[in-house]
């Protein structure tokens, strides 16, 4: 028997359930997704199911059930569903899709907090952790900022100053697998109950983590490949992992870029720590980019806001009116499309 609430089962997710036309038949969480197919966990084991055709035609990629998903299913035998229903996310991780503009994909749902993972050698880049926070606060998830390889050498005071701007946004965790304080440290972040994503490029040392944080080799580590330097990919698909007396993680594959999907002003902003500037804007509405009487103009021209955090910024706004617009021309697109399709129908032959 599996108890579902260690999996984060809860009241709302409960009343969700309730809500749905097909509350009575069973439901489960996504832990493994696989091209066409879902492994779904409950209480009394695990299914393999697919989606009714209502769950995918006429759908956004981004609706699709991703690891982490609740749905309702029908078992069809003894280790296999199809899934009807997926319950109402809250708290989903997204990204844009590669190689599109407008479509986002859901990476991993109802989590309450994500661990940006970077290794402390060439992997550390704080653009991308600006840009992965800003996916990850715009969907109310709390980041942590996980620093792995201490072992190894590295510029601390280089790291710690590169971070100033972020200090008080999210915790900082520094780990090596050989150093199991830092990892009972981490442990200390997850709650029972409590969803976690990893998220780091491949080779930063995720699955290490995982194993360690589990105590036991759950998922399988790279080597790192001798002439890159870098960690050989070796995670193909997501997975969901129970801690024993804590929470839930979600591995993720090497993402290595989160395409903004997220057009939040206040929150790229926050991210960013130039909230503190912009009251002083003369403009309400300022976008920080070439107005006048622009307060954070002047703090990166004074020198208290990095130039390089004002460029990120000024690509993430793009990003972001890039990504909102294409939607909108999308949707402009479909309606015109559905309109023709009607008028259509009404021609008589
Ligand atoms: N020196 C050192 N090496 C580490 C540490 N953590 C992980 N590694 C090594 O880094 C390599 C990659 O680690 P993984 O845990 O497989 O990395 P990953 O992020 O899960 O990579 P993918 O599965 O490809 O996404 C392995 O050879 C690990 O032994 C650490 O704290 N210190
Ligand atoms: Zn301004």
């Amino acid at each position: 028997m599996n108890d579902l609430n260690l999996y984060g089962w809860n009241d709302w997710l409960f009343q969700q359930k309730e809500a749905s036309d097909y509350s009575g038949f069973i439901h489960g969480r996504i832990a493994v997704t696989h091209k066409t197919c879902y492994e779904v966990v409950t209480e009394t084991g695990c299914y393999t199911c697919e989606l009714t055709g209502n769950m995918l035609y006429g759908k956004e990629d981004s609706e699709l059930p991703c690891t982490g998903d609740w749905v309702i299913f029908q078992v069809l035998d003894a280790d296999k569903g199809l899934i009807l229903d997926r319950l109402p996310r809250r708290k989903t991780l997204y990204r844009l899709k590669s190689g599109t503009v407008a479509e986002k994909q859901a990476i991993a749902a109802h989590v309450e907090q994500a661990f940006i993972v970077q290794s402390l050698d060439l992997n550390f880049n704080v653009r991308r952790i600006e840009r992965t926070m800003l996916q990850v606060v715009a969907e109310e998830i709390r980041p942590v900022l996980i620093l792995t390889k201490t072992d190894l050498v590295f510029e601390e005071a280089e790291v710690k100053a590169a971070l100033k701007h972020l200090g008080n946004k999210l915790p900082v965790c520094y780990t090596s697998i050989h150093d199991p304080a830092s990892i009972a440290k981490l442990r200390s972040y997850i709650g029972r109950g409590e969803t976690v994503v990893f998220i780091g490029s491949s080779g930063v040392g995720k699955s290490s983590l995982i194993n360690q944080l589990c105590q036991k080799e759950v998922l399988q580590t790279g080597a790192i490949s001798g002439s890159t330097g870098k960690g050989k990919h070796t995670s193909t698909r997501r997975e969901i992992i129970l801690l024993d007396d804590a929470g839930v993680l979600i591995d993720t594959p090497g993402i290595k870029v989160f395409g903004v999907t997220s057009d939040d002003q206040d929150k790229l902003s926050e991210v960013l720590d130039l909230s503190r500037f912009e009251g002083a804007c003369r403009f309400a509405d300022c976008q920080h980019v070439n107005e006048k009487g622009c307060a954070v103009i002047k703090a990166v021209n004074d020198g208290e806001i990095e130039e390089g955090v004002y460029e990120n910024y000024l690509k993430l706004r793009k990003e972001a009116w890039h990504y909102t617009s294409s939607v909108h021309e999308k949707r402009k697109r479909e309606k015109s499309f559905s309109k023709m399709v009607k008028q259509v129908k009404k021609k008589p032959f």
